[in-house]
Order: structure tokens, then sequence, then C-alpha cells
């Protein structure tokens, strides 16, 4: 039997994972004098990669999976010191993917590729804060993703605040771990308060970041989580250790509470490999034997397979788990006709329709043969599409990929941790990969959680579409991976054929409320994207001058930019908020959703439209001066 597998795919990289809507892109135009660059505004969501192999994958890949090299190579440098001093060496592995842009964006900020930093036993005042300021500015670098690192100003005079909650605790704890291990080594006494000092600072800095930028979730009290309460004991009794309690919160369901004052370092949650469900389960089963001889059938497939009809068995080892799952998951896979009406406007409401028409056609095209030739394996009654999308939706919400001991990524549902919220400001980045002395996932905490206090997630640097389409919510505050795609086709950018317009391949914008620098020449605008249309359109032409040429090339870059998104917004209609308490829960999600959207759309407009009015300035003095010669 031959069928083609559902779906449910494991990038393990988390930064450009999203479902592909390549069919739906807005065609603008782009115009210049004599040629068109022809711009596909390709979303309003994460940034969105091409899959070659299908037009629509589903991805979901919530798993943060220690980049171990990029930690060993830190490691490996951050030794040989004399007595009384020590050292932290802060290097950017030759073999990081974007090792190239990074290092750029070092020089322009005055660093190397590679930093030592000496502790010495006797320091001149001030010298804590200035090595904190150097090392931060270094780690945040180091620890950029794509998406941060286009949007990275690389402006020396701009100070930066922070690329995103996500890279910022990622910054402060490599510091904290290179600290530790120069701790680790560092004999001489006094050399050693200093360092003591200096990860103490770094600890405060984390715990005041996570303060001033997470979103507290507000505990509901009025709820019982008696069931959830047994599922923690029945893990417990079989080797899980938890720090933490289940409540409701307000807007995100069941969330995960800390019992007792946490902090960085410390283990929220342990999850024995016992408890954990993988495809390993399966095999145990007699339906492993049917579908072991489906041609192509995925690991992700079997396991939904096995979950539509395990939520039935009330002799399953995991009753006690599938009894806490929710009856109806709300994500944007289940939106009703009206909900998606209203995302017209937004490639939101493609995405999901391409998702549910794909979700048909493997249904359509799995089940009819299994139930027809197995039906006492697949009972028709427990393999209904109603019962499918739920198990989709399942396991698109709830699943994790852990990467096992002998190596091998495998999508997972795991008890008690599937309580976990996702935050833009996360108290656990670095999970996924099972600790191989204990046979045990840990989830260790990248920021303090107090008692009382919800413990998140990152389940991912996702957009606000992806989150809704596979998890049903949009997060609080501002999410850095809402951007907008712009496809630039500059194919017939003749005349600049042997140059590169741009080393990025693909371009984007966000809300320009996001950058710090609004400047002539920057405008809240990327860098990138800017120098990319700046060299399309006049390629001989020099940049970021206040030239008569450059500034006037400079004004139709932003004309047009705002062009496209004045229609953008346009496209999108009102929103009626007077209305929406009325309103169905997808409904509400999707007129929020909208709203975000109508909000990047207008802040990129605007920032151009300042832009064009300094512009406009700067040629009229221009013109000033020619004139007066
Ligand atoms: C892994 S489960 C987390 C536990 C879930 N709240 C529950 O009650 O079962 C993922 C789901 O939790 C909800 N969720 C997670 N993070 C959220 C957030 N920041 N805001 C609102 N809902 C959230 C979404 O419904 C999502 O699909």
């Amino acid at each position: 039997m031959q069928s083609k597998p559902v779906t449910i795919d494991q990038s393990s990289e988390p930064a450009t994972s999203s479902a592909s809507l390549l069919s739906l892109q807005l065609l603008l135009f782009f115009c210049r004098s004599n040629s068109h660059l022809l711009v596909l505004l390709a979303a309003l969501v994460g940034r969105e990669q091409r899959s070659e192999t299908s037009r629509y994958s589903l991805k979901q890949s919530q798993f943060l999976l220690d980049p171990i090299v990029l930690w060993t190579a830190i490691y490996k440098s951050a030794v040989m010191d004399t007595d009384e001093e020590c050292s932290i060496v802060l290097e950017l592995p030759e073999r990081d993917t974007f090792f190239d842009k990074k290092k750029k964006l070092l020089q322009s900020k005055g660093f190397n590729p590679k930093k030592r930093i000496y502790i010495r036993s006797s320091s001149k005042p001030g010298w804590m804060s200035a090595t904190v300021e150097v090392l931060l500015q270094i780690a945040r670098i180091i620890q950029l993703n794509e998406l941060e690192l286009y949007f990275a100003e690389d402006d020396a005079s701009m100070s930066v605040e922070f690329y995103s909650p996500r890279n910022e605790l990622e910054a402060l704890n490599l510091i904290v771990l290179l600290t530790d291990i120069s701790l680790s080594s560092c004999i001489h006494l006094q050399t050693k308060n200093n360092l003591q000092g200096l990860r103490q600072t770094i600890l405060d800095l984390i715990s005041d970041f996570g303060d001033k930028n997470s979103v507290k979730g507000v505990v509901e009290k009025d709820h019982s989580c008696d069931q959830e309460e047994r599922l923690i004991k029945w893990g417990e009794s079989n080797g899980a250790i938890t720090q933490l309690k289940v409540a409701y919160i307000e807007g995100a369901g069941r969330g995960a509470i800390a019992r007792k004052d946490l902090k960085v370092g410390d283990v929220a949650l342990e999850i024995p490999v016992s408890i954990i469900i993988s495809e390993e389960l399966v095999h145990e089963t007699d339906m492993y034997g049917v579908l072991k001889e489906i041609d192509g059938i995925s690991s992700e497939t079997i396991l939904l397979l096995w979950s539509m009809k395990e939520k039935y068995n009330s002799d399953s080892k995991f009753k006690i788990y599938f009894d806490t799952l929710p009856e109806k998951f709300n994500t944007g896979l289940s939106f009703s006709i009206e909900a998606i009406t209203m995302l017209d406007g937004t490639l939101l409401l493609e995405e999901i329709m391409q998702a549910r028409l794909h979700l048909h056609a493997q249904y359509d095209e799995l089940f009819r043969d299994l139930c027809n030739n197995f039906p006492d394996i697949f009972p028709p009654e427990l393999y209904t599409w109603e019962k499918f999308l739920w198990a989709c939706e399942l396991w698109y919400s709830n699943s994790m990929k852990i990467m096992y001991p002998d190596g091998k990524l495998r999508t997972c549902l795991i008890p008690i941790a599937g309580f976990l919220n996702h935050s833009l400001c996360p108290h656990v980045t670095r999970y996924g990969k099972m600790d191989p002395a204990t046979n045990s996932l840990k989830f260790c905490l990248s920021r303090p959680c107090r008692s009382g206090e919800e413990c998140c997630l990152s389940y991912g640097n996702f957009s606000s579409s992806h989150l809704i389409t596979f998890y049903g919510f949009l997060p609080q505050g501002d999410n850095p991976y809402d951007v907008i795609s712009l496809d630039i086709d500059d194919s017939d950018v003749g005349s600049i054929e042997d140059i590169p317009v741009s080393d990025w391949t693909t371009h984007m914008v966000r809300g320009t409320w996001l950058s710090k620098d609004h400047r002539i020449f920057y405008y809240g605008l990327p860098s990138p994207l800017l120098d990319h249309l700046r060299r399309s359109r006049s390629p001989m032409q020099q940049m970021k001058t206040f030239l008569q040429g450059s500034l006037e090339n400079e004004l139709e870059v932003l004309e047009n930019l705002k062009d496209i998104f004045d229609d953008m917004g346009e496209c999108m209609g009102e929103i009626d908020f007077d209305n929406r308490e009325n309103c169905s829960w997808d409904e509400k999600l999707a007129m929020d959703f909208k709203n975000r959207q109508r909000r990047i759309a207008r802040s990129v407009s605007t920032s151009c439209y300042t832009g064009m009015e300094m512009l406009k300035k700067e040629l009229c003095k221009c013109m000033a001066e020619d004139i007066l010669g």
C-alpha cells in the first residue's frame, strides 16, 4: 500500500520554520524609470521559508537545541590564565552559519571575532560596568539568529538596548556560563572574588531584564486542577521531578506555576524518558505491522494515528495523560468560515485555508485505505475527520522535538511539560536534549521564576500567524518575529549583474517602533533592505550621502515602499472593534491579528513618510547651495 504521510515536519531550525504561503503572494510593482523590480509581498507572518519539496509544509518545531558546537568552541578557548589573572574568551566560531555577517557586525562595533577579557586581582574603578558592557555587546552578536541579524543596526554610534528578549537572555546566560568556566580554573582569591562579582552582576541583569520585559500570567482562582494534579502525581511516581504546579492562567488555559523561588540554572521540571510518548511506543502495537509497510510514512504520522486510537484505550499506560487533554484545541485549523473571512487582506487567511486543504487531502488519502482494509486495527468510528483534526491540533500545539542520546531527533508528547505556555520572554529557553546521564529531559531556567509566578517556555521564534494557525493564540507584547517578507525579484536589473546587490537573499520589514534608529538613511527600516533597494535602483550612485543624486534616489526608494504599505493597509479594510465582545474566540483572534498587521504596515508607511520629509529638506538645502554657488 502506498500513501503519502501527514506531514508534521521536524525542522531543527525554529527561527525559520513556518507554513509556506508562496502561492498567495501579493504582487506589487516597484517602479523605477526604465525597469521594474517585482516585489512579492510574501507574508505578514514570520520569516517564511520556501519548501522545495512541498508547497505547503506544516512545520512545528519548538525545540531550541543547544548549538553544541558553538558552546564547545567557546569553552575550549576559555582557559590559559596565569596565577593572578583569569580570562573570559568570547569567540564567534567560524562554523557559525552567519559567521561573515556577524564578524562584519562585530567589526562595525569595534570588536574582533575573538575577544579575551582579563579579570585581574586588582581592578580599576568602573571595570565591572565596562567589562559587562563589552561582554554583552559581543555575546549578543554571537547569539543573534538570522532574523535578528537582519534587523541588527550596524551603526557603531547607536547603542543597542537589546536585540530581542530571546537574544538578551541567551547572551547573558552565555556570559554566566563563561564566568563559571573561568571560576573553575581560577585559583587567586581576589581574582575569584572579582569573577564572582561579575557573575552576580550578570545574574542581576537577567533578573531585571525578565522583570521589565515579561508579561506576567494572571492566575484564575476558581478552577479545579484535580485531573492535572493526578497527572503530576502519576509522573512523580514514575520518576518525574517538578518544582511546578498547574493553575489556570487568564487567556491561556492551564499553565505551570513555580512552587518556590527558582533561580537561573535550577531544573524546574525533569521528565524521565519512560513517560515520554515517542514512536518506539507504537512499535509494540499491531498497528505498526500495517503502518511500517506504507511507503514513506513518517514517524509523526504513525504517532498521530496511534494517538487517535490510544485516546480511547481505557487500558492505556497514558490514560491519565489523555484524560487531561482538552476536548477542543481552538487553533487556527478550527477557525470558522466567519473568522477566516474576517482575515481578508491578510495572508493568514490563505495560510489557514492552505493548511486545512492540506490536511483534508492527507486525510482522504490515508484513511480510506486504512479503514477499509484494516477495520479491526483502524475502526472507522475512531478515524473520522473531526478526530483526525483533533489529533493534528494536539501534535501541532503540544509536541516537542527531542534529541535522544542516540543522536536521533524524535517528535514527542511530554506529559506535564505540556502544561508550559509560551512567552516572548521565557524562563526556559534551552531544552530538547535528553540528558544521557539521567535518561531524562530537563527544563532548566534561563531567568529566575518566583514562587507563584507562571513559568514559560519559548516554543520557538514564531510569527503570530504561525502561533495562531498551529497553537491558537497571539502572544502578548511585541513579537519581534512578526515580519512582512519582501521577495524582491530584480532579475531585470541588467547594469549591475556583476555586483551582488545584497548579501541577503530575502528581505523583510517589521514594526518600525522596534527600531532605535530613525535618522536619515535609516528611518527605522532594516539596512539590508534599504541598501538593496538603493543599489537596485541606482547601482552607480554613492549611497547615504547628502549629494543631490543620492538624496533623490533615496526619496524614490521611500516613496515606493510607502505606496506598497499604504496599499496593504487599504486591502485590510477597517476593523469593527465596537462589536468585539460579542464575537466568538476565533473572530476575536482574527480581529486582533488583523489589527497587529495593520499596525506594522502603518508604521512602515509612517516611517517612510517621515524619512521623505527629512530627505526633502536636505534636497532643498542642496539645491539652495547649488544656486548660491
Ligand atoms: C503546550 S500547550 C500549553 C498548555 C495549555 N495552556 C493547556 O491548557 O493545555 C499549548 C497551548 O497553550 C496555549 N498557550 C500557550 N502559550 C500561550 C500564551 N502565551 N497565550 C495564550 N495561550 C497560550 C495555546 O492554546 C497553545 O495551543
